[in-house]
């Protein structure tokens, strides 16, 4: 199969775009593992696809591929590169689109200075919906590795996060346990592990250690997940500026059942053509 794709990021987490309107595309597990692959593929975090959507009331159906070939819920970063794509492609011409994805209904809001803002919707709190094991829902947890004990925040974006408090993410040890807490029983579904240094209450230094992915340069529905749970903390007002190591996000939660909102640019670094 030969796919014409679009190579874009938003902030370094980098992503393989294809649009599934105008050609026909059937990917397995394996041929985005191989999409996905640094070396004898394109190479990227996630694989998006754009296609037709099936409800009549959203512009248009957005799935998300892990660089691993899991299909997830949500994917911050790639709903503003997909704002971008949609757009220079001339499918649409609204600045403000509704894309479905398997976690449900987003609107993209492209401003006029090429940011891009998306509502990332309400986070969700349950435990039992995120899904993570607890007995009741709480602000943090306990949970443990072997003999350590660390407390981690528990939030779903759509997609399930796990938030570690840190003195320091430059310090943060991310490669050794990112990969252990990603897939800790307590997140029947995995888990994208976020890193959060507090510097005020309107300023953090975040990294991810993303499900299916490893560590990526910025990761956008973690840093909804790490302000949410900072907010829940009493440690974080409405609106936060997120460093991650790719870059700055804003994000904004006044709190409860409302909407978080994220803004932040998107790139397009080439075209192509792969037969794959
Ligand atoms: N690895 C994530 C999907 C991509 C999320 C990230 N790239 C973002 O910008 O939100 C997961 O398995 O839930």
């Amino acid at each position: 199969m030969r796919l014409r794709f679009s190579k874009m990021h938003g902030l370094g987490n980098d992503f393989v775009m294809i649009d599934a309107i105008s050609q026909k595309v059937r990917l397995s597990p394996e041929k985005v593992r191989k999409l996905a692959d640094r070396r004898f593929g394109v190479g990227c975090d996630q694989v998006l696809i754009v296609e037709e959507p099936s409800n009549p009331d959203v512009d248009f159906r957005y799935r998300i591929y892990n660089a691993d070939g899991s299909e997830v819920e949500n994917c911050g970063n790639g709903a503003r590169c997909f704002a971008t794509f949609v757009r220079e492609r001339k499918l649409t011409g609204k600045s403000s689109i509704k894309v479905e994805t398997s976690a449900g209904i987003m609107e993209l809001h492209v401003t006029n200075n090429d940011d891009v803002r998306v509502d990332m919707g309400a986070p969700i709190l349950t435990p039992d919906q995120i899904p993570f094991i607890a007995p009741a829902q709480a602000p943090c947890y306990p949970i443990t590795l072997g003999s350590e004990t660390f407390t981690i925040s528990a939030v779903s974006m759509g997609n399930p996060h796990g938030v570690l408090l840190v003195d320091s993410a430059a310090n943060a040890e991310v490669e050794r346990l990112g990969p252990l807490l990603e897939v800790h029983s307590s997140f029947p579904n995995k888990a994208n592990i976020g890193f959060m240094e507090v510097l005020s209450r309107s300023e953090i230094n975040l990294r991810v250690f993303e499900r299916g992915a490893g560590e990526t340069l910025a990761c956008g529905t973690g840093a909804c997940a790490a302000v949410v749970a900072g907010r829940l903390r009493d440690l974080l007002d409405s609106s936060v500026t997120v460093n991650l190591p790719g870059g700055s996000l804003i994000i904004e939660w006044a709190g409860g059942a409302s909407s978080v909102v994220m803004t932040g640019p998107t790139a397009q670094v080439f075209q192509g053509q792969v037969k794959i």
